[in-house]
Order: structure tokens, then sequence, then C-alpha cells
């Protein structure tokens, strides 16, 4: 029996390995979706109970505030009352002469609360700043609330205004008219307040203005911050200058209502916010992870090579080849331009160039140095900094017994350009042997500076500028400058991306007579793995005899 599996089992494998695959990519899927709606949850959940913590101490200070102005204006109202009771008691003016309404007259003027100053007489009034000199009984109600020297009357007939009636105060042969509805402009929904008196033994209250309320005597006495079952809450707070209490009243519901646009929107704020830290969290962990297993694929030597062709465009020769890494993760090959860079951020690329140089060596050591042919390697700026590094090649490259003009160095123009100590190791490494080329020329510092200065060995157009060949695009002028500049600077010229003939001939033709000029793309093979490299190799040398 042969040891081969037979093509429809291994088909059978390859597909189930593509469902596995895609059921295990299905399942991170709908891990992060739900991760990311638990981040809305949370974030809408927290932002909801700070948002009832901020309302209810706002409701609270907004409260207190309140009650605080309203209680200032009774105070206002309470030493204006006295002061003008006092003045006309002791005027020693005759009663109700003209001398004694003029004087009355001055007081209301100076008063903001009072409305009318009158003066009594047993059960009579003589005269009011508003009606002059008369004689009316005076309403014989039973006084609302009663001081040991003022009597307060609510609601009665009041002769300035016939027909109408208001709050008057009575004490030894003065009375005052006076006004509340300048507490009408404290109404401020949906705060409200009631204006309490309280007699001199502070055991009685009395409501003056305002609705009633549901606090016990010593709860409007005491000061006390009192919140009802149904969501109301209220503040008393007594005067220490005149015998008067407010108590505030603010709704709760009513208050939020206001707010419930706002709260609304900072939640689903608070929502985007947390599926926003959620997605991040995510990113960080599967960037974290990809580290760990990137890691991990470097010491367990998981990784892959594979070669690139790079061909003499006037001969058609290989003459070189790039090495160009791989990783499979889960089944799935991650991009090097994602890998690579993760590797050069989290500062561990030296393992990943070390690797590489390593099995470019075990692999192709023997077939480039039969072949005669160059095999080129990446390496970024970390590679420059490290003072092993050179070291580090010259014994790999002894234990192989190869030469180290067989491995040229790539390194992109922003690592190159990365200061003097670059310039220093990139010198060390030619006087080596070893050939620098300049990778992706044209898309970083392309300074005529730092090309005199580290005189690499050769150029990599970068393989947007191959594209613009044939094309209007604003670049594509620039592609003869960059030949004449490297022809004058006695570089050599490798043409990266070269997918079509027409590109090919366009750059063979750029070039003067004699000038070296190599290519590398899909149209001379695409990058391939070790084995494919050699057929390729054994091929391509067959065809040049
Ligand atoms: N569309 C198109 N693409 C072409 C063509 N010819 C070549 N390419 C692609 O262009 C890239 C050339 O490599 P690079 O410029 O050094 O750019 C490399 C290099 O900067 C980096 N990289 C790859 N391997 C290593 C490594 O071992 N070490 C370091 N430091 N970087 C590496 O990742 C980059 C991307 O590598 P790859 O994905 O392998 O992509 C390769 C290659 O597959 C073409 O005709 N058309």
């Amino acid at each position: 029996m042969s040891g081969r599996e037979p093509a429809s089992a291994s088909a059978t494998r390859w597909g189930k390995s593509l469902l596995s695959q895609d059921r295990r990519r299905r399942v991170v899927w709908l891990v992060n979706f739900v991760v990311v709606i638990l981040g809305a949850l949370v974030g809408g959940t927290i932002t909801f109970l700070i948002g009832q913590c901020a309302q209810q101490r706002a409701a609270r200070a907004e409260l207190r505030l309140y009650t605080r102005e309203v209680l200032s204006v009774e105070e206002r109202l309470g030493s204006e009352t006295r002061a003008t009771l006092k003045a006309i008691q002791s005027d020693n003016l005759e009663f109700c002469s003209d001398a004694e309404l003029l004087y009355m007259r001055q007081q209301l003027f100076r008063s903001a609360l009072i409305r009318d100053i009158g003066r009594t007489r047993g059960d009579k009034l003589y005269c009011t700043t508003g009606r002059g000199r008369l004689s009316v009984a005076l309403p014989r109600d039973t006084p609302n609330f009663e001081f040991e020297d003022r009597l307060v009357f609510r609601d009665i007939p009041l002769a300035i205004y016939p027909g109408g009636t208001g709050e008057v105060i009575e004490s030894n042969g003065v009375s005052l008219v006076y006004s509340h509805e300048f507490f009408a402009t404290l109404d401020h929904p949906p705060v409200f307040y009631t204006v309490f008196i309280v007699n001199s033994s502070k055991h009685q209250v009395f409501a003056l203005y305002g609705p009633d309320v549901p606090l016990s005597v010593d709860e409007i006495l005491t000061g006390a911050l009192v919140e009802r079952r149904n969501g109301e809450l209220y503040e008393a707070i007594c005067s220490d200058k005149y015998p008067g209490c407010i108590v505030g009243r603010l709704s709760v519901s009513a208050w939020a209502e206001q707010y419930r646009d706002f709260v609304l929107e900072s939640q689903v704020a608070g929502g985007l916010l947390g599926a926003a830290i959620a997605f991040i969290l995510l990113q960080f962990y599967h960037t974290r992870s990809m580290e760990v297993e990137l890691r991990r694929a470097v010491r367990r030597g998981t990784l892959r090579l594979v070669y690139q062709p790079i061909v003499d465009l006037k001969t058609g020769r290989i003459v070189a080849v790039e090495a160009l890494l791989r990783w499979s993760r889960r089944g799935r090959d991650v991009s090097p331009e994602v890998f690579v860079a993760l590797a050069e951020r989290r500062r561990f690329i030296g393992a990943l160039t070390r690797w590489v140089i390593r099995n470019v060596i075990l692999e192709l050591g023997t077939t480039i140095e039969e072949r005669h042919i160059r095999v080129t390697v990446n390496i970024a700026s970390e590679d420059l900094k490290d003072l092993g590094f050179p070291a580090f090649l010259t014994d790999c490259l002894q234990k192989a017994r190869l030469t180290a003009n067989l491995i040229g160095l790539e390194l992109t123009e922003r690592s190159a350009a990365e200061g003097t100590s670059a310039a220093t190791a990139i010198g060390l490494l030619r006087s080596l042997g070893h050939s620098i080329y300049i990778d992706d020329f044209g898309t970083g510092y392309s300074s005529l500076s730092y090309l005199h200065r580290l005189a690499p060995d050769a150029i990599k157009i970068d393989r947007s500028f191959t594209q613009t060949i044939g094309t209007e695009a604003v670049t594509a002028p620039v592609v003869p400058l960059i030949l004449e500049m490297a022809s004058k600077l006695n570089m050599l010229v490798v043409v990266e991306g070269i997918e079509s003939r027409e590109q090919a001939v366009y750059f063979n033709a750029a070039v003067p007579n004699g000038s070296p000029i190599w290519g590398q793309g899909w149209l001379f093979g695409k990058p391939m793995p070790v084995s494919e490299l050699r057929s390729l190799l054994a091929r391509n040398s067959a065809t040049q005899r």
C-alpha cells in the first residue's frame, strides 16, 4: 500500500480545516460583538447611575438656593414692617395731620414691599397714605395670627382699593398693607415655597402664603431636609432675625423631567463611550495576544520564508532574491506589514531579523554560492542600533563558510536616515562586504544629502513609482530624475513591483547603456518557497546558456 493519502481524503481534510477556520472566525466575531454590546450596556448604566446621583445633588442644591432666596425676601419684609411701624408709632406728629400724612408717605416711599400705611383708633381707620383722611370701620374679623404686639389679617377688604383684598398688619394704631405679589416674582417651577410665620414662643407656625406642606411643626422649626415617599423634597429654613420660616418644595420627578433629554443623550453617549472602550480594549487584547503569539512563533521557529527573484533587466538573468517573511496565525496568513510593524513597535524586530538571517543561510546558503546570486534581507533601524548585529552576521556567515557579499541588506529610507549612529552602522556593514539597499526609495526622506552621506550600493524604486509608467500620474516625471540621480551617484537601481512587460521595457530603455538596472515583481515571479525557487533558478540558468 502506498503511504500517500488519496486526493479525495486530503480534499475532505482541507475542506474541514477551512470550515473550522470559518467557524472560529465567526465565534471570534460573535465574542467581539458581545463584548462591545456589554461595553455599551455597562457604559450606559454607569452614565445613568452617575446622572441620577448628579441630578439628585443638583436638585438639593437648587432647592437650598431657592429656599434661601425666598427667605431673604421674607426677612426684608419683616424688617421693613418693623421699621415702618416703629417710625410711625413714634413720630410725635399730630394724629392724621398733614404733617403725619406726609411723613407716612415718605415712609411708604422708602419701602418696596409695603403698599399702604394707615392710622387707626379703636375700631376705625382715620387716614391712609393712599386715601388721605377718612373715617371707616375696620373689618373686625378675628386675626389670622396674633403676636403680642401685632395682629395679622389675610385677605381682608382694603380701603385703598375698594373691592380688593390684601394682607394687613395692625399694631398700636398703625395698619400696614403689604404686598405678597412680590413673592410671586419668585415663582420658579418646579420649586415652590410656603412662607410661615412663627410666634414668639416658637411653638406655633402659621402659613402666610403658599400651599400646605406635609411637614410637622417640629420639622419646620428645626429646619429639616425631608424627602417624602411621593418623590417630593422639602427643605425648611427659619430666619434667626425674624419670626418666619420658609419651606421650599421640589418635585424630583418634575425636576428629572426637565433633564430627561439631557439624561437620555448622556446615556447614549455613555453607551457609545463604553462600546468604544470595549472595542479599544479588544484591539489592545488582540495586539497583545498577537505579540505573544509572534514572539512564540519566533522562539519555536514556526515562521516561513519565501523568496522573490530579482532579475537583471538587460539580460533576464536572476541575479538576486529577496527573502520575505511569512507568518500564519491560527491558520491565516498575517500581512508582514502588520506583524513586522508590531515587532518594530514592541522592539523585538531584532529577534525576527536574526531568525531570518539564520534560516536564509540554512535554506539557501549553498544555492546562492553555487549560482553566484545574492540574497537580500530586510533589516530595521533597531538592528542598526544593535551593536552585536555585525558580529552576529559575520558569525553566521563564517559557520556556513559564505562570504558577506552574498547577503545584501535592505533598509527603508526612514531607518537609513536616522542620525549618525545609523550612518556609522551602515558604514561598518558595508566595510564587512555587505551591499546596502535603500528600500521603497521615493516614499520617505528622499534627500540627496543623506544618499551622498550613506553612499548605499543600490536604491530600490518603490512600487508606487513603477505603477505610474504609461499613466498621467503627477509622480510619473519623477522616475527619470531618480534614474539620472542614481546613475550620477554610481548606484545600482532595482525597480520594485514590475508587473508588465511595458514597465520592464520602459526601465530597461530609461538607463544609459552600460548602467545596470535590476527588476523585481510579479512579471518575473511572486514570492515563493525555497523548493520552487530552486527549480526556477535551474530553469533560468538553462535558458541563459
Ligand atoms: N502588488 C505587487 N506587490 C509586489 C510585487 N513584487 C513584489 N511585491 C511585494 O512587495 C513587497 C516587497 O518587499 P518590501 O518592499 O521589502 O516590503 C516588505 C518589507 O518591508 C516587510 N518585510 C517582509 N519580510 C520582512 C522581514 O523578514 N524583515 C523585515 N524587517 N521586514 C520584512 O514587509 C513588506 C511587505 O512584504 P510582502 O507583503 O511580502 O510584499 C513584498 C512583495 O510580495 C508586484 O509586482 N506587485
